[in-house]
């Protein structure tokens, strides 16, 4: 699946801090995610399922439940006889050091060449009776030398009803928890060597400050 730069709007104001650009975290919505991925989530109005309306909306399980079909599709392109497996891992992400309203340093992004990538918040439990219930979602498109372009970069406020899936080979930040814990199963294909080929880590550079997100004083 690949992404035109173009298509990511570039009204999206932000402003120069002391510590380089400044990105406003935006309410997460499958519209402005389009660029960069897929937001898995139920709605309480199936009509406000995101336009142009292409989710096949069905009622389920004898009538006791409504799916919202396919959201996001599994993607993997690994070579032949890479021996990459597809499956569930679980991640537990502690929270990331911010205040609401505060900002966030971005000191570096990732992606995984082969493999589209979910992650969906799994909620209360005996195992974490009171997780967090937000998360940022930071991304950027692929740009010139095979790396970040930071002029797309966008940053999103998740709530705990929303997954959450990165395109294939898109640069974003790990999981990047608010205030308290939270548990998200991750569905990837992965070989799990460690390799570049499952995951790629870019360290931005510093030389003219860091990108920072501002959180929302409210989430
Ligand atoms: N995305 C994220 O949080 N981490 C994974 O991609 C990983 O490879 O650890």
């Amino acid at each position: 699946m690949t992404t035109d730069n173009a298509a990511v709007p570039s009204d999206v104001t932000s402003a120069t801090g002391p510590t380089g650009l400044i990105i406003p975290a935006l309410p997460l919505t499958p519209e402005a995610f389009a660029p960069f991925g897929q937001v898995v989530q139920a709605y309480a109005d199936v009509n406000a399922v995101p336009s142009p309306r292409t989710t096949r909306i069905t009622g389920a399980n004898q009538g006791t439940a409504i799916k919202f079909h396919k959201l996001a599709l599994l993607e993997s392109s690994y070579p032949a006889g890479a021996g990459a497996t597809a499956g569930l891992s679980v991640y537990r992400c502690n929270p990331i050091d911010v205040l609401t309203g505060g900002l966030w340093t971005v000191k570096l992004l990732e992606r995984h060449p082969y493999t589209n990538q979910a992650f969906i918040p799994m909620g209360a439990g005996e195992e974490l009776p009171q997780p967090g219930t937000r998360y940022l979602v930071i991304v950027a498109l692929n740009g010139e030398g095979d790396r970040p372009d930071l002029a797309t970069m966008r940053a999103f406020v998740a709530h705990a009803g929303q997954g959450v899936v990165y395109n294939t080979g898109l640069w974003h930040h790990p999981m990047a928890v608010i205030d308290k814990a939270m548990d998200f199963t991750c569905v990837e294909t992965q070989i799990g060597d460690g390799s570049d080929a499952d995951c790629e880590i870019v360290n931005l550079d510093e030389s003219s400050g860091h990108y920072s997100v501002q959180l929302p004083i409210a989430l």
